[in-house]
């Protein structure tokens, strides 16, 4: 059973937004800008989660590992980086039951911040034109601090902004390195089982909990102890 937090932190892709067509459509159209083969949406829904420029090199390399060589992935980059400023929210929505989830966060008075690993020049205009920027106090991005996801940083972060002990916190995320960013701050850790985990189930990574939709949440939370 979780115990009932003060603060709750949320991830963005994978949890709040299905980015996946968008970042696939920018990174097809820079394979295709650099004259290389496309790599499809069910492989760059496996790469997103450590940030645009292991998205970058993973589509490159047409693999989860691996450089690609330096003078490629600079042209790479500054295609992308255009593209994706234009293509942030065009093909991205808020999944089923994220707006509910949301508001009754707020109004039950959970302090709601907002933890991913997506550059801040793309994080805002997305929760901005998508409509939900208002409900977080706070917004980390994946190079707010000079440490993204797993690490613990971004996390603790919000909890000293906050004043609030990492046992009074909980992070919402889709991924291993939400899962790992919360044991290692010592926050709990609750997943959507719909997200992006490169693949594998999430339950794979024992979170305290697993479910489907963010409205789900409210009771969850309402048997907190
Ligand atoms: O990989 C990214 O760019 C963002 O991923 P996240 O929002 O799930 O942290
Ligand atoms: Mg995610």
């Amino acid at each position: 059973m979780l115990k009932q937090p003060e603060m709750i932190l949320i991830d963005v892709d994978g949890t709040l937004v299905d980015s996946v067509p968008d970042l696939t459509f920018c990174t097809d159209t820079m394979m295709e800008q650099l004259g290389l083969p496309p790599r499809g949406e069910n492989k760059v829904r496996q790469w997103v989660g450590n940030g645009v420029e292991r998205l970058i090199k993973r589509a490159l390399v047409d693999n989860m590992e691996g450089e690609p060589e330096e003078d490629l992935y600079q042209k790479a980059e500054t295609i992308f980086l255009a593209l994706y400023a234009d293509n942030t929210s065009k093909r991205s929505h808020l999944y089923p039951g994220v707006n509910e989830g949301l508001a009754w966060l707020k109004s039950q008075g959970y302090r709601v911040g907002c933890v991913t690993n997506k550059a801040s020049q793309f994080t805002y205009p997305l929760l901005t034109e998508l409509g939900i920027i208002d409900y977080f106090e706070i917004v980390i991005s994946g190079d707010t601090l000079p440490e993204k996801k797993p690490h613990p940083a971004p996390l603790l972060h919000a909890a000293n902004h906050f004043g609030i002990a990492p046992e009074k916190a909980l992070m919402i995320g889709d991924s291993i390195s939400d899962v790992k960013a919360a044991r290692a701050a010592n926050f709990q850790i609750v997943c959507l089982s719909y997200g992006y985990n490169h693949g594998v189930d999430i339950r794979d990574s024992q979170p305290d909990s697993v479910i489907d939709s963010l409205a789900e949440i409210k009771n969850l939370l309402s048997q907190a102890a």
